[in-house]
C-alpha cells in the first residue's frame, strides 16, 4: 500500500499518559508508549509497550476544543495523575469517532489530546477539520420527519435523545417536521418542501413512514423531470437526495436489512459520515395506472392478511403484528390466481447462491451501462414477445406471494425472506407458496427465523425477476377511484373485510406494499432505477 504523507505529528497526552500522535490524509493514529522495568535474572532490561489506536479520517464525526473538566472526580491515583496533567496541559481538542461495536453497531467515541501548548492545540483542529471538509459525501443541512405514533410512540424521544445530540456535534443543521397526520410528511415533499436546501431526508418512524418519505421524493422527482408515473415502463429518474432511516417503527425491516441493525446511534452515525446505499424501487400498477412504489415486501396472501389484521390493532403497538400472524397462520386461507413474470436471466447471483449483499456488493455495483441495457433488453423482449412466450406464467393457489427486492431481514426473521437478494441489482425474489397443509406451512415459516433453507420445500419455489402480473382467479370490484391511496376501510366495507364469508375477502387477499395495504389486487410491477 502507497505510504502516505504525514499532515501532523505531536507527541501530545490522553490523560496523564504520553501518546504520539501522527495525522496523514486519510487515518488518524495515536500510540502510547508505556516503559517498564522489568526484572528477571538480575538484569533489568527497560521494555517498551507500544499499545496503537487510530481513527480513519472518514470516521472522525466532529473535532473540537476540549470541555473544560470542572468536577472533582478525582478519586483514584491514576484520576489524580490526570487531573494535575490536564492542569499542566489545559489546551485540548477532542476528536470524536465511530467505534465499530458488536453486529454492525456503531458507538461515538471521544478521545481527548493535550497540548503543550494553545497554537498546537488549534493547529490540530484546523487540520483535522480541513480534512474533514474534503469529504463531500457528508451532509450539512438535513429535513427531519418524525412519526410520533410509529412502533411504540417514541421516535420523538429517540430523535430528541439519540440522534439530535450527535447531529449537533457534527454540526449538522436540520429543520424538524412532527407529523401531524398519514401523509403529512409525503405531502410537504411532493409539493411544499424547499429541497434545495438540504443535503438529505430523515426518516424517524418505520416501514410505512419510509414509505411515505420514498413516495414524496420519488414522485417530486419524476414530476419535475416530466416523467409519466402511470407509463409501466417509463424510467424513473434517481432522486438526488438520499433518506436516511432512524427506526422507530414496529418491524424496520427497511433499515435492518440496509444497517444490518435497528439501532438510532448506529443509523445516526452512518448518516453523518454520508454513507449512502442505493436500493432498487419497483413500481407497481393496476391496469396501467400507477398504484405505489415498494422497496421491501410486495407480500400477498399471508403477509397481506396479517398486515389487513394488524391494522385493526395498531394500539397494540408491534405486538399486533404477532397476534395476527397467529391469527392468520390458524385460518390457513389459500388464494388463487395466475402469475407470470419474466426472469432475470443475465443476473449475476441467484436466490438460492447464499451471497449476502453487502455494502460495495460486486453484483450490484455491476457497471451501470449494462444494467441500463439489460433493463433496455428486457422492455425489449417483452415488447417483441406479444405472445407473452418469454414470461414465464404459473397458474396456482398460494398462500403466500412475495416479492422481496431486498433480503426484508428484520429482527423476527434475522436473514429475511429472501436471504440473498440484492439491494440494488434490479431485481426482486419472487417467492411462491403453494397451498400445502397447516404443518408444512408452519415448516416454511419457521425457516424464517434459523439457518434453514426456507425454499427447500416441494409446495415453495423462487425466482429472480425483473417484472412481474399476479392475476385473482376471482374478479375483484372495478373501482378506479383513489386508486393511489390506501384504502380507507369505512361502513360495509370494513365490516366485510372482517367476515369470512364475504365473498372479496374469503376469494382475495390484499397485497402489502412495504407495510401499507393496496386496494388493487390484479398488479404488475416492474423494477423502475
Ligand atoms: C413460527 C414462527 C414464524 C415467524 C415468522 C416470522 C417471519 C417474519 C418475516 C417478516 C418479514 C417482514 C417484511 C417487512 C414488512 C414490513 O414492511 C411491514 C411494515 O413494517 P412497519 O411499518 O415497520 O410496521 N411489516 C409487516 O408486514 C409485519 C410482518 C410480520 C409478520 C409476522
Ligand atoms: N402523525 C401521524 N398520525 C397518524 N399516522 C401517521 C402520522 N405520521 C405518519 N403516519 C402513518 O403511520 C403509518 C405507520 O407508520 P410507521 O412509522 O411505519 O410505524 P409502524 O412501523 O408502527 O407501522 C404510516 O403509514 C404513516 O403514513
Ligand atoms: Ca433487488
Amino acid at each position: 500500500m502507497e505510504k502516505q504523507a504525514i499532515l501532523l505529528s505531536s507527541k501530545l497526552f490522553q490523560k496523564h499518559r504520553q501518546v504520539e500522535v501522527v495525522l496523514n490524509r486519510s487515518f488518524l493514529a495515536w500510540k502510547e508508549i508505556e516503559k517498564s522495568r522489568k526484572r528477571s535474572s538480575g538484569i533489568s532490561p527497560i521494555s517498551e509497550r507500544v499499545h496503537s489506536r487510530g481513527v480513519q479520517v472518514c470516521e472522525i464525526l466532529a473535532v473540537g476544543k476540549a470541555e473544560e473538566d470542572n468536577q472533582d472526580n478525582t478519586k483514584t491515583r491514576s484520576q489524580k495523575k490526570a487531573k494535575q496533567h490536564s492542569q499542566r496541559y489545559p489546551h485540548a481538542f477532542t476528536v470524536s469517532y465511530v467505534r465499530r461495536t458488536r453486529l454492525h453497531q456503531w458507538r461515538c467515541a471521544d478521545a481527548t489530546f493535550h497540548c503543550a501548548s494553545q497554537e498546537l492545540c488549534e493547529q490540530w483542529i484546523k487540520v483535522i477539520n480541513e480534512q474533514l471538509s474534503l469529504l463531500t459525501n457528508r451532509p450539512k443541512s438535513l429535513l427531519v420527519y418524525i412519526n410520533p405514533y410509529g412502533g411504540k410512540q417514541r421516535g420523538k424521544r429517540i430523535y430528541e435523545q439519540k440522534v439530535a445530540p450527535l447531529f449537533r456535534r457534527a454540526c449538522i443543521s436540520t429543520d424538524v417536521i412532527v407529523t401531524e397526520r398519514a401523509n403529512h410528511a409525503r405531502d410537504h415533499l411532493k409539493m411544499e418542501a424547499n429541497l434545495d436546501q438540504y443535503d438529505g431526508v430523515v426518516c424517524v418512524g418505520g416501514d410505512g413512514m419510509f414509505s411515505e418519505i420514498l413516495h414524496g421524493l420519488v414522485t417530486r422527482t419524476q414530476t419535475d423531470r416530466g416523467v409519466d408515473q402511470n407509463q409501466p415502463d417509463a424510467k424513473l429518474v434517481p432522486c438526488s437526495l438520499r433518506i436516511g432511516i432512524i427506526p422507530a417503527g414496529s418491524t424496520d425491516c427497511i433499515c435492518f436489512a440496509t444497517v444490518g441493525t435497528n439501532d438510532p446511534v448506529t443509523s445516526a452515525l452512518h448518516i453523518i459520515v454520508g454513507d449512502s446505499q442505493p436500493m432498487d424501487v419497483c413500481s407497481v400498477h393496476h391496469h396501467d395506472i400507477f398504484l405505489r412504489y415498494s422497496v421491501s415486501l410486495l407480500g400477498y396472501g399471508f403477509y397481506g392478511d396479517v398486515l389487513t389484521d394488524s391494522e385493526r390493532k395498531r394500539w397494540l403497538g408491534p405486538a399486533r403484528y404477532d397476534l395476527s400472524g397467529v391469527k392468520t397462520f390458524l385460518s390457513h386461507n389459500y388464494y388463487e390466481g395466475t402469475v407470470s413474470f419474466l426472469p432475470a436471466e443475465d443476473t449475476m447471483g441467484n436466490p438460492r447462491d447464499k451471497l449476502q449483499c453487502r455494502s460495495g456488493c460486486h453484483v450490484c455495483q455491476h457497471k451501470p451501462s449494462l444494467k441500463d441495457k439489460q433493463w433496455e433488453m428486457s422492455v425489449e423482449k417483452e415488447k417483441t414477445d406479444k405472445d407473452g412466450s418469454s414470461w414465464n406464467v404459473i397458474r396456482g393457489k398460494f398462500i403466500a406471494i412475495n416479492a422481496a427486492s431486498m433480503s426484508c431481514a428484520c429482527p423476527r426473521s434475522p436473514k429475511g425472506l429472501s436471504p440473498s437478494a440484492h439491494l440494488a441489482d434490479g431485481t426482486t425474489d419472487l417467492i411462491l407458496v403453494r397451498q400445502c397443509s397447516r404443518l408444512d406451512f408452519f415448516r416454511h415459516l419457521l425457516r424464517h427465523t434459523n439457518k434453514d433453507d426456507q425454499f427447500d420445500h416441494s409446495f415453495v419455489e423462487v425466482h429472480r425477476v425483473r417484472r412481474f402480473r399476479f392475476h385473482p382467479q376471482h374478479q375483484e370490484p372495478v373501482s378506479l377511484e383513489g386508486l393511489s391511496e390506501s384504502p380507507k376501510k369505512t361502513g360495509f366495507q370494513a365490516i366485510c373485510s372482517q367476515q369470512t364469508g364475504c365473498n372479496y375477502s374469503t376469494a382475495n387477499s390484499s397485497w402489502n406494499c412495504d407495510g401499507e395495504i393496496l386496494p388493487q389486487v390484479a398488479i404488475q410491477v416492474s423494477l423502475g432505477f
